[in-house]
């Protein structure tokens, strides 16, 4: 049976950082579930069809990682139909063995309910601002704008919205160094694996 880890939070928390890191740790593979919503919205033209027809290629772009790009993500992630087309890719890749790791909004709370362990990955709103800001080398008033407006969204939206799972770990980030945050992530999974 896949040891299957979720991880959810809000932008620039960290969840990537952390997941990679944990799949690297435990030799499992690991699914950044933000770009499959990136990916759509950057395709243009019907979300839907954009969402049923994702290929390599279309995850393979490089402009997914861009301020705009998240925003038109968060827009085609509140369309119900959008998210139906992304579930099954998303729960096949979480029975990959010898575990996956997946990160997202939804993933312990829709995608992977029954995941071994749940990881809430979140810091403050400047902290996440000043980081984001740090790696795009954007404005961090700017950034700060796009992230609550981004959270905001993803909080509201009737379908999946973006909420710890009630058997959610918080990984507070805000006070931690990547370093730290990673050992606190792999603490909570030995202690899942025990
Ligand atoms: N504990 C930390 N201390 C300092 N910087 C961090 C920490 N964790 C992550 N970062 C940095 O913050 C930025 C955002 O991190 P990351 O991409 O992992 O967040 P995310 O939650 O996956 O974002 P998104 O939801 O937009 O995909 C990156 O530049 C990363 O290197
Ligand atoms: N499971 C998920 C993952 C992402 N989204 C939406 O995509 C946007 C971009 O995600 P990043 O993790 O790359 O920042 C995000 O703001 C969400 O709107 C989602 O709905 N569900």
């Amino acid at each position: 049976m896949p040891f299957i880890i979720a991880i959810d939070g809000p932008a620039a928390s960290g969840k990537g950082t952390i997941a990679r890191a944990l799949a690297a740790h435990f030799g499992f593979h690991h699914l950044d579930t933000g770009l499959l919503y990136r990916a759509t919205g950057a395709k243009g033209g019907d979300p839907v069809l954009a969402a049923q027809t994702l290929d390599a290629g279309d995850l393979a772009r490089s402009d997914l990682r861009s301020a705009q790009a998240g925003q038109a993500a968060s827009r085609v992630a509140t369309i119900p139909e959008v998210r139906a087309a992304l579930v099954d890719f998303q729960r096949r890749f979480a029975t990959r063995e010898p575990g996956a790791v997946l990160d997202g909004r939804d993933i312990g709370t829709v995608i992977c309910p029954d995941a071994a362990i749940k990881l809430y990955v979140t810091a403050s709103d400047q902290v996440r601002a000043a980081r984001r800001a740090a790696e795009l080398g954007a404005d961090p008033a700017q950034m700060l704008a796009e992230l609550q407006e981004r959270d905001r969204r993803d909080s509201e939206r009737a379908t999946a919205p973006l909420k710890p799972a009630d058997d959610a770990v918080v990984l507070d980030t805000s006070d931690l160094t990547i370093a730290e945050a990673i050992a606190r992530a792999i603490a909570q999974v030995d202690r899942a694996r025990a």
